[in-house]
């Protein structure tokens, strides 16, 4: 027989939404936690998440609720799903809430700024007798909900943790596959938001094919350098929270990353792009705090460097090779060949 857990999902986004979705699709019951009433009544009346997700049918056995304590009240498994600029203070609020047993599962692909703190530390550090445990790889949300087959990984420091959330998320159209590498997979996920920005902006500039798979495979390059150098496992980034995940979001108009670089390479002002934006978009923050951190850990990273010059220093996208395709920089080749 099955064994039917009680979970509750923080972020009612169009990430947190869909992934609660699954789950209860499983036959466990899973609370939504949102901060918005209306929104909340109108999940639990009109089973449909209309701002972020219309025509999504939510299954009966979820429901919304603005209130944290209710949401993670006599629960066994606990994903995060709001922005990295919040994870930490949503966190927080849940000291003295939870069972020591509870599982925090981190669905965010970014990393806290100051510190260079990816989601996992966070939790450690703020709610340090939880086990804790990961999840990414190539899942846009939208693309979930309209029934597309999707792969991820889930990575902790257990193998019956994996086990567990292999149990709770796997089904036909949902393939979950486990990893110790729990670090690797989760700097994966928000170092490919920032390439997501290059290739849209390649894209509103009509790069070609070759020069799109130069980009790519450069890029993969870059953030498995960065990420070994950080003690992350090679193998993680020829997967699918490594390539899985910065192909899908380097080729499609469903990340939001690569719309921002889209709407840039047509010319319009970063800040402007910014304050159009209705849902979060990781890879901005992430490239600043990526640039500074690969500096101070001396490692190369001229895509990077690139587009950070763009965006921030109005420098032509023309130039962007010209650091990339030095002498050193193209013989400086360590894991992905290219
Ligand atoms: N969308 C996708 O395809 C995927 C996204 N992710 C990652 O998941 C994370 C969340 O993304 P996604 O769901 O897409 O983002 P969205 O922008 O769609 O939603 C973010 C959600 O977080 C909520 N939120 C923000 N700040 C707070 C806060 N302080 N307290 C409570 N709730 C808050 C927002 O609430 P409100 O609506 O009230 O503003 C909103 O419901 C990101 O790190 C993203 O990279 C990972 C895989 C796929
Ligand atoms: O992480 C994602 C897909 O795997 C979603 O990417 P965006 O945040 O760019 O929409």
């Amino acid at each position: 027989m099955m064994h039917t857990h009680r979970v509750a999902v923080l972020g009612g986004g169009s990430f947190g939404t869909v992934i609660a979705n699954l789950i209860a699709g499983n036959g466990h019951r899973v609370c939504l936690w949102l901060r918005n009433d209306e929104r909340v009544g109108a999940i639990n009346r009109e089973r449909e998440n209309a701002e972020y997700l219309p025509g999504y049918r939510l299954h009966e056995k979820l429901r919304a609720t603005t209130s944290l304590e209710d949401a993670v009240s006599a629960i066994d498994i606990l994903f995060l799903a709001v922005p990295s600029a919040s994870f930490r203070e949503v966190a927080r609020r849940l000291a003295g809430l939870l069972s020591p047993d509870t599982l925090l599962v981190s669905l965010t692909k970014g990393i806290e700024a100051p510190g260079f703190h990816l989601m996992s530390e966070i939790l450690a550090q703020e709610l340090p007798d939880n086990p804790c445990a990961v999840l990414s790889g190539p899942n846009l949300a939208g693309e979930i909900a309209a029934g597309g087959i999707a792969g991820a990984v889930v990575a902790s420091r257990s193998d019956a943790i994996n086990s567990t959330l292999h149990d709770l998320l796997h089904s036909e159209r949902f393939l979950i596959y486990g990893s110790g590498d729990m670090y690797g997979v989760e700097l994966g996920g928000a170092l490919k938001n920032v390439y997501a920005i290059l290739a849209g902006l390649g894209d509103a500039l009509d790069f070609g094919e070759n020069t799109s798979g130069l980009l790519l495979t450069r890029a993969l390059s870059e953030m498995s350098r960065f990420a070994v150098h950080s003690g992350a496992n090679p193998m993680t980034f020829l997967g699918l929270a490594g390539v899985g995940d910065l192909f899908v979001t380097c080729s499609s108009p469903l990340s939001r990353n690569y719309r921002i670089g889209q709407a840039i390479g047509r010319g319009q002002p970063l800040a402007e792009v910014l304050a159009e934006m209705d849902q979060v978009a990781e890879g901005i923050n992430t490239l600043e705090l990526l640039k500074s951190q690969a500096e101070q850990r001396g490692v190369p990273m001229p895509l990077v460097n690139g587009l950070y010059d763009i965006l921030h220093h109005s420098r032509p996208v023309s130039e962007l090779f010209s650091d990339m395709m030095s002498r050193e920089q193209a013989q400086d080749v360590e894991f992905v060949a290219g």
